[in-house]
């Protein structure tokens, strides 16, 4: 949560010129409410559930840039989705920088918490081997801007794969 995923996500979708998906907008879409309301109803594992649900469909579309939920890896179904599905990106934070560019918002429930930055920390150690797992490229502390980050990930997808412009396909599989 906070390592920009939505952000980046959608800066590098109008790069390439594709379709951008933000699986928790496409839950917020086919639940029509807002992500705090569903685990306020329906808990986190009312929520894991139609993430897995949305991360299997959503991983069928071609062309598209996605992005997903921090949470997403802590499923092994979603993870081999993810990387059936295209080119994972791990945008590797510091939960001290997670918990910078989150502490003003709301809309993250996990981290509704008297100690938000220790459960950022709980998150990223439990989390962070995960990513590590399913990633084929890591950005390690991109800490520079948002379209900083987009425009080195341009970069490195131009540099792993020149002849290719589709990253749909995972080039590493
Ligand atoms: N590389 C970056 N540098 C500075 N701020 C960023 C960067 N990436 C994202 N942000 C900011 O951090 C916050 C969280 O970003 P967001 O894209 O929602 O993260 P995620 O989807 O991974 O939870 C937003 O306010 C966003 O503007
Ligand atoms: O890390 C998590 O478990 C979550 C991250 C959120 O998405 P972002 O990573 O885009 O904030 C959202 O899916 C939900 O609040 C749970
Ligand atoms: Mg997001």
């Amino acid at each position: 949560m906070g390592a920009g995923k939505t952000t980046v996500g959608r800066l590098l979708a109008r790069r390439l010129h594709k379709r951008f998906i933000d699986s928790d907008h496409e839950i917020e879409a086919r639940t029509g409410v807002a992500i705090p309301v569903i685990f306020e109803i329906e808990g986190e594992d009312g929520f894991r559930r139609r993430e897995s649900q949305t991360i299997a469909d959503l991983t069928q579309e071609r062309s598209v840039v996605m992005a997903t939920g921090g949470g997403v890896v802590l499923n092994p179904e979603n993870r081999a989705c993810l990387r059936r599905g295209g080119f994972v990106v791990y945008l590797a934070v510091s939960p001290e920088l997670l918990f910078e560019r989150t502490r003003h918002d709301r809309n993250r429930p996990l981290l509704q918490v008297a100690d938000p930055l220790a459960r950022l920390k709980e998150l990223h150690a439990q989390r962070d081997p995960l990513y590590r797992e399913v990633a084929d490229l890591v950005v390690e502390n991109p800490g520079s801007s948002a379209q900083a980050v987009a425009q080195y990930l341009l970069r490195e997808f131009s540099r792993n794969s020149p002849e290719q412009e589709d990253f749909s396909c995972n080039p590493c599989a």
